[in-house]
């Protein structure tokens, strides 16, 4: 083969143009194979970097040879080697080899993250998601190496004890130059290590010396709709939002938010708000969150709102406990027989319980608020069974030991988590590290894919919930109590054929790594609701165009809500 002198006394052999684009072609193959080993989280970016300009830096001497200029030549080489290099990685994602061939789906998300990056921008994920399953099934193909799954059968080997860890989207939620909080926890022994921390912190007992503050909260809330009703129409999505993030820095850090009585001066909410819109579509490209979380327009209110937690948790650290909150519990002030946690890990924790507790609750009262307005009768019913079990002007309907056992409360708020869970879509989890894969049922996870199992679909499947599986419809649950009298329910639906299946009702998630904070919430939604529904007379305010309320639910990862105007005077 004849060779060409370079200017540094190099000998390269000559190869024809032909020749050069089989070379970089060649170079691309071999980028793919060691890509395809970091593809969902590569080790690090200078290596990334590196694999993607060296190789044409490499290849563009030999087109010199016969382009005769060097930026012309680096173009080729560049544009050769990068085309090849996609055309690689599309073929392998969509041809057998691929562990995930068999399963069905659109193009678009076989080949890349890209689409469903522009579904998550639009608030729409979980329409999305359940489109897809609507047209292919139970098992869709929602990226190049990850699936949905809605078989509910298969759920304990997905979430249960022997089941997987978190997958990759928790990768893009959590910052890597700070302490991981629990939800964020990829390695199940370091999670179930942290885990009982929490456990104890929301276990019944727990939960029970939190009473107070509940009550107490949600007799503020009363106070604040009583006052500001007398003002004109109100938007419940807003008071909610402040309540329960008053309350969650009550249970966090001993107290310090008061956006009931003061409002958002700070703009918290707001933070809050944005924090979350912000994140939503990062969660299909982990891989690039570190380097995307350096850019301030995207971070900036994280770090405004980290700034604000680690205030307060300093504060509660300086003044101890006045109450046995959550912060007593994850900094171990019992003194239980556990390994102190660092004082980071427990700034990214009461953080955690912010942002997992607030929004979530809020947005769950509002949809429980806009189908009892939507359907007076269940409202009626609601406030019958209220009255009944409080009778007015016995007390506030604050006792969390008769709330939780209220038939139709408990499946008015049922229904609405059923209707509009929380996270509607990204439950994911994957194989651990280095285990090569796992069953899940009959089918292969192969170590480097995941499953996602979109809550909104699996609610609102008719196998699950039937009939009506998309209307609220509280008699669903009443009909799974033995010993609730439905005949005297003056129900609608009396004579309904209904299917439930209880188990596939998962707002929480299930499994060792379900919501932690399940109980509490549940606690905090029933006095909401009761107290709300015994104080006032409730009703849409008069221009609110109720059919935007649905339209305005969007994904962003957690449920955001758009406002819910409302008139309401006491009874
Ligand atoms: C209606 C209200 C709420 C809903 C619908 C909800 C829903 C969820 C869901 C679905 C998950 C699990 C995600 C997964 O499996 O990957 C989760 C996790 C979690 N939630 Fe909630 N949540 C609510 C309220 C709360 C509250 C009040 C707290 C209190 C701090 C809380 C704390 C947490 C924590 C710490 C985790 C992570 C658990 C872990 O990784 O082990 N949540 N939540």
């Amino acid at each position: 083969m004849p060779v060409v002198d370079t200017y540094d006394g190099w000998r390269l052999p000559v190869l024809t143009f032909k020749e050069s684009l089989l070379l970089a072609a060649t170079f691309a193959l071999i980028v793919h194979a060691i890509y395809k080993r970091y593809e969902t989280q590569p080790s690090s970016y200078v290596q990334t970097f590196l694999l993607l300009i060296f190789p044409p830096i490499v290849c563009a001497p030999f087109y010199l040879q016969t382009l005769h200029s060097l930026w012309i030549s680096l173009f080729v080489s560049f544009s050769a080697f990068h085309s090849m290099l996609v055309t690689s990685i599309i073929a392998y994602r969509l041809s057998p080899m691929h562990p995930l061939y068999q399963y069905p789906g659109p193009l678009v998300t076989k080949v890349s993250k890209l689409w469903m990056m522009y579904v998550t921008s639009t608030g729409k994920m979980n329409e999305y998601v359940k489109s897809l399953h609507d047209q292919y099934g139970p098992y869709v193909r929602l990226g190049p190496n990850e699936i949905s799954c809605i078989d509910t059968s298969v759920f304990q080997d997905i979430f249960g004890p022997s089941g997987m860890p978190k997958g990759p989207v928790w990768d893009a939620r959590r910052n890597p130059d700070i302490a991981p909080s629990l939800i964020s926890l990829r390695d199940l022994h370091e999670h179930a290590r942290q885990r009982k921390a929490w456990n104890r912190a929301f276990s019944t007992a727990a939960v029970k010396d939190y009473e107070p503050i509940v009550a107490k909260r949600v007799l503020q809330l009363a106070e604040v709709l009583e006052k500001e009703s007398s003002e004109g129409a109100i938007d419940l999505a807003r008071q909610f939002g402040y309540f329960a993030f008053d309350f969650m820095g009550d249970m966090a850090f001993g107290g310090g938010f008061e956006l009931m009585r003061d409002g958002d001066k700070d703009g918290l909410w707001h933070l809050l708000e944005a924090r979350v819109r912000n994140l939503a579509p990062l969660i299909h490209i982990p891989w690039a969150t570190r380097l995307l979380l350096k850019i301030p327009s995207i971070t900036g209110s994280v770090k405004k709102f980290r700034d604000f937690t680690v205030t307060c948790a300093r504060r509660r650290k300086e003044s101890g406990s006045s109450t046995k909150d959550l912060y007593y519990h994850l900094t171990n002030e019992e003194g239980a027989q556990v390994e102190a946690p660092t004082i980071e890990s427990n700034l990214s924790n009461g953080e955690l319980a912010v942002v997992a507790g607030s929004d979530t609750t809020a947005n769950a009262l509002c949809g429980v608020f806009y189908y009892l307005l939507k359907h007076p009768h269940e409202h009626m019913r609601l406030r019958e069974e209220v009255d009944r079990v409080f009778p007015r002007g016995e007390g506030d309907a604050v006792d969390a030991s008769k709330l939780a056992v209220m038939y139709i409360l408990n499946a008015v708020i049922n229904e609405t988590l059923r209707l509009q869970p929380g996270v509607p879509t990204y439950t994911e989890r994957a194989p651990a590290k280095d285990s090569d894969g796992h069953w899940v049922g009959k089918r292969f996870i192969a170590e480097g894919t995941a499953v996602v199992c979109p809550i909104y679909t699996i609610h609102r499947d008719p196998a699950n919930f039937s009939p009506y599986p998309n209307d609220f419809k509280p008699d669903r649950w009443l009909f799974k109590s033995a010993d609730y009298p439905l005949q005297d329910s003056k129900s609608t639906d009396e004579k309904c054929e209904w299917h439930t299946n209880a188990s596939a009702l998962m707002p929480f998630s299930i499994g060792p790594a379900n919501c932690a904070g399940k109980n509490l919430a549940l606690a905090e939604m029933r006095a909401a609701v009761a107290v709300l529904v015994q104080r006032f007379d409730m009703k849409f305010a008069d221009g609110y165009d109720v059919g935007l309320y649905e339209k305005n639910v969007e994904d962003r990862f957690i449920t955001q809500v758009g406002e819910l105007c409302v008139s309401l005077s006491l009874r």
